[in-house]
């Protein structure tokens, strides 16, 4: 699967800290369960990468992705975990040479229109925008659209319930990140009910056509 077609697949991808491993596999069956297939298993902690291999062997539904990848080193470890996308904070020229040889596609993060045109000549033409609301928001994505009406963004970084809706309706959006699906405090409960049910709501987020 390319890049795109993964963004297709949920408006919303969930972006996941994992503090212990035996949270992974419940984690992701309820987002699944909710209908957001696609998730973002942050590289913050020490379970990150057992989780990803831990949910690709017990969740054949989901769709695994590692997240905040910022070392060349980091796309060997993470595919060999089993991750079949990457997203990263931000793109520099190691990374994207790691990211050729890396067995999975890449959502590589960019703030500027600088870094975009760096990504661009690497080759991509799908970003995250990252931070999304503090470098700009809508207003942001809206600007980029005039000069880069071929480049697709899944903007992450401060998108909350509330203005996911309006991100969605971008022509340039695909599909957002947040952690309002997945929050730390429901996860530490193991209330796998409740984000089950913030993944439903989340999934009903039609992407406007
Ligand atoms: O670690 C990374 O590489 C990330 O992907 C950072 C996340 O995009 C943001 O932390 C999103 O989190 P919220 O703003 O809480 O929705």
């Amino acid at each position: 699967m390319n890049i795109r077609s993964i963004l297709a697949l949920a408006p919303v991808i969930p972006v996941l800290t994992i503090e212990h491993i035996d949270h992974a596999v419940p984690l992701a069956r309820a987002l699944c369960a909710g209908g957001l297939r696609v998730l973002e298993v942050t590289l913050r902690t020490p379970a990150a990468l057992p989780a990803i291999e831990a949910m690709r062997k017990a969740v054949p539904d989901a769709v695994v992705g590692v997240g905040t990848l910022a070392r060349p080193g980091d796309f060997v470890t993470a595919g060999s975990a089993g991750a079949q996308f990457g997203v990263s904070p931000g793109l520099t020229a190691e990374m994207a040479a790691a990211a050729r040889a890396a067995s999975f596609p890449m959502l590589p993060g960019i703030m500027t229109p600088t870094e975009l045109l760096a990504g661009l000549g690497w080759g991509y033409d799908t970003f995250k925008l990252f931070p999304a609301q503090q470098a700009g928001g809508i207003g942001m994505l809206k600007a980029l659209g005039a000069p880069f009406p071929e480049v697709v963004f899944c903007p992450t970084g401060g998108i909350t319930r509330a203005t996911a809706p309006d991100f969605l309706a971008l022509p340039n959006v695909a599909c957002v990140g947040g952690s309002w699906v997945a929050p730390t405090d429901k996860i530490r409960a193991g209330d796998w009910a409740a984000i089950e049910q913030l993944a439903k709501d989340a999934a009903g987020l039609a992407k406007a056509k």
